[in-house]
């Protein structure tokens, strides 16, 4: 079969791999039936880890690198590819992976914290490449289109979501730092010419230490460095600790500490320390023994003193109790659980918590399991201010109304490792006072930021190819869907500064005559957006690479309940297309209910647009109408899955994940039988759409008769292929009906 007529569809993590155990047998079935190939690779959290170690493991067990196969492919015409959302783990999510594995059989070594010997060195080079944010990365080569489409922005309207009321004197806001932070501290510099810097430490004494020896650039590329002071952070987060316990709210800490794995989880460390500072100090010898690291969050502590005498566990137990007295309570993860916020740095992740908060009247959980307004704490203002415009809206406005709401879709700068979500081997703390410079090949000083011990400095790159496809791609929404265009750009920053003069020059190759292509900073930007969405008015966001990830969190978590419910489509810039499934993650909490009472509330819609799009880019891109009838039938089906009602239910009782993939099946199957476009298919698919129509409340039984007892699926990271199946296919009706076709 030509390689042109196949899709690469991703198995990822947690819900969305779980649904892909009932989802892929379908796909794979139908698009069979139009000779195109549907294959998988793996980029979970566990084959990542498994493809790092081919030594360990020996012949039997070794995993091919799918990510790396995945990368190269992303960079030609050919690429079709599925994305589904992976875990981008956290130091803690790593190791309980790698402890899952090992206890299965696999030999890799554990993530050495503090590696000593070459060998320890080794794998903690390899596990840092899998942690945090290492897959979209390394597939985003090219520019991000997000948005909801008609039909499933009409469906919000018809079947609107809850949102919480919020009240004008509602004491929730955003804290952020007002010196000593990335944005006020930003510089950027234009490239001219291809060339390979250097970032080194300059000390006091006039030593040089080379932090990154080579970073290729290219002419007309954007470089900017920024620096986070550890003093300031830590004088700001005690201050605000002070103004929470105050004014009564809830402590809540926003970051990235995912996709910022870097910078991010030493943030989260300051601010671990800061608040149990006075438990902290008082052991800290013996925490510094069990090796407890503060940017593992308070979790790391839990887990390590375990091992130490009773009596001492006991005590270190109390002592943290006693911060609780006296310092503002903290917004809870899990409060049955007793996980607080400064938990785990990969808990609450900025660009789903803080939507999930304005979605929820502006609070979060306390320990009493009720929702109470909180400070949100974001310490860099680059983005923390658009929050607290949000949050002046709504109480201004009161919450948002789906039923009538407008759209923010997004077009995101993003290809080639864009921006802040590029800069993580570029990221340094500071071992000691001095300077850190940047210096080209010649060994002129581009940039520079002072810096004291503790500090954090990271360089961003943006590559001018990926501006251009930016600006051609927000011209081309603009027309598309005769939208006004915003570029939401800050003056204020310089690489901002750099970036406007790009986009007002890009703007002149394309014809924007009649459209409304405006550049306003974040704020007023958000404003705008914010007063015409409440006037049932759509604005494009064209912004940034991290703006793109909020906001399609954000807009979609308000104007559709959640973002999994969105088109995401990343045109190649190579002509290849690669189809991410939502705007969301991989939901942890889902997973959790499966196992607790078979029951799985994921929604697949995301993925349903995703293999649309990405059979309709089959059909144009090499004019294979056999894709095209699937791709538009699918579509016809979405269009009646969501008139009908067919998402998941969120609790033991309606139809879950399984149901709805059951109900897309058949209305698939009815519009293939429908369609007269290929009378092959058709003949092909009326015997389905016959048996699962006639069969209808058999299968619904079958799907629904597992609900509410536990699953076994046989592990969290890698559980067991054959257990999970059975699990995600318990209707033998369908099973059989889908094997017949
Ligand atoms: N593209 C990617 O690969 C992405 C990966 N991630 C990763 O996902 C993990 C979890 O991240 P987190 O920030 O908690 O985000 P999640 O999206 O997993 O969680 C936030 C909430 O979103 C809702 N949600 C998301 N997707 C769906 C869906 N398909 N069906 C129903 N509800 C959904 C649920 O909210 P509710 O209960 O309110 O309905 C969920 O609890 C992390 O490892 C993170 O790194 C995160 C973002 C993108
Ligand atoms: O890569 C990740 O960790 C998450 C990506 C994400 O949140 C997004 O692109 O919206
Ligand atoms: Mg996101």
């Amino acid at each position: 079969m030509p390689t042109r007529s196949k899709i690469i569809y991703t198995f990822t993590d947690e819900a969305p791999a779980l649904a892909t155990y009932s989802l892929l047998p379908i796909v794979e079935a139908f698009t069979a039936c139009a000779d195109i190939a549907v294959e998988t690779r793996d980029i979970s959290l566990a084959g990542r880890i498994l493809s790092a170690f081919p030594e360990q493991l020996g012949a039997d067990k070794q995993v091919a690198d799918h990510l790396a196969e995945l990368g190269q492919l992303a960079t030609t015409p050919e690429a079709n590819i599925i994305k589904l959302p992976n875990i981008s783990a956290s130091v803690p999510q790593l190791k309980a992976a790698i402890k899952e594995l090992q206890a299965k059989g696999f030999n890799v070594p554990d993530y050495p914290e503090a590696a000593t010997s070459d060998a320890e060195k080794e794998a903690k080079a390899r596990y840092d490449r899998i942690k945090g944010s290492a897959v979209n990365p390394v597939l985003r080569e090219g520019n991000s289109d997000r948005r909801a489409p008609l039909s499933v922005k009409n469906y919000a309207r018809k079947h609107p979501h809850k949102m919480g009321a919020w009240a004008a004197d509602s004491k929730s806001h955003v804290a952020h730092m007002s010196q000593g932070d990335f944005y006020g501290s930003e510089k950027a510099a234009l490239i001219e010419a291809d060339d390979n810097l250097r970032i080194e430490l300059l000390d006091k004494n006039g030593n040089t230490t080379v932090l990154k020896e080579k970073t290729a650039v290219k002419a007309g590329e954007i470089i900017d460095c920024a620096t986070m002071s550890t003093k300031a952070l830590r004088a700001f987060i005690a201050t605000e600790i002070e103004d929470a316990k105050a004014k009564g709210v809830l402590l809540s800490v926003h970051l990235k500490a995912t996709m910022m794995k870097v910078s991010d989880p030493i943030m989260f460390g300051q601010i671990v320390a800061e608040y149990y500072k006075d438990a902290l100090s008082k052991h800290a010898a013996v925490l510094e023994q069990i090796g407890f690291n503060l940017n593992n969050g308070i979790g790391d502590l839990y887990a390590r003193i375990k091992d130490l005498p009773a009596e001492q566990q006991a005590q270190i137990e109390a002592d943290i109790k006693a911060v609780y007295d006296v310092r503002p309570a903290l917004a809870m993860v899990n409060s049955d659980k007793g996980i607080t916020n400064l938990h785990v740095p990969s808990d609450v992740i900025v660009d789903a918590s803080m939507p999930a908060m304005i979605r929820d009247s502006g609070k979060m959980w306390n320990t009493e399991g009720q929702l109470q307004d909180t400070k949100a704490v974001i310490p860099d203002r680059c983005y923390a201010t658009i929050y607290q415009a949000v949050i002046e809206d709504c109480k201004q406005h009161g919450a948002f109304d789906p039923t009538t709401m407008g759209s923010v879709p997004n077009v995101g700068l993003m290809a080639q490792k864009a921006e802040e979500y590029g800069s993580h081997d570029k990221t340094f703390q500071a071992k000691v006072d001095g300077v850190i410079r940047v210096v080209d090949g010649k060994g002129n000083l581009l940039l520079s930021q002072d810096v004291e011990a503790g500090d954090i400095f990271r360089m961003c790159q943006t590559k001018d190819a990926p501006i251009q496809d930016w600006v051609k791609l927000a011209v081309n929404r603009a027309r598309a869907s005769n939208t006004p265009a915003l570029f939401w750009l800050d003056p204020q920053r310089a690489h901002d500064g750099v970036l406007i003069e790009k986009v007002q020059q890009y703007l002149k190759d394309h014809d924007t005559a009649g459209l409304d292509i405006r550049v306003l900073s974040p704020v007023d930007a958000m404003k705008v957006s914010l007063e015409r969405i409440r006037a049932g008015q759509d604005t494009i966001s064209v912004t940034g690479n991290v703006l793109r990830d909020y906001l399609t969190d954000l807009f979609p978590i308000m104007e559709l309940g959640t973002s999994a419910k969105m088109l995401s489509i990343v045109p190649l810039m190579n002509n290849g297309g690669l189809f991410e499934t939502g705007a969301g993650g991989s939901a942890p909490k889902h997973v959790q209910q499966l196992v607790e009472e078979n029951f799985l509330r994921w929604d697949s819609l995301g993925e349903f647009l995703a293999l649309a799009a990405s059979l309709e880019h089959l059909g144009t891109a090499y004019a294979n109408p056999k894709a095209k009838v699937l791709a538009a039938t699918l579509d016809q089906a979405t269009g009646q899955f969501l008139d009908t009602n067919k998402s998941p239910a969120r609790k033991v009782g309606g139809i879950d994940n399984r149901g709805s993939h059951f109900y897309l099946t058949l209305y698939w199957a009815q519009a293939l039988a429908a369609q007269s476009d290929d009378a092959a298919l058709q003949a092909r698919f009326a015997p389905l759409a016959k048996a699962l129509a006639e069969n209808e409340a058999t299968i619904v039984a079958e799907l629904n008769a597992v609900q509410g007892k536990p699953a076994e699926i046989g592990g969290y990271y890698y559980p067991d292929a054959e257990l999970t199946s059975k699990v995600m296919r318990p209707s033998q009706t369908l099973n059989s009906a889908i094997a017949a076709l």
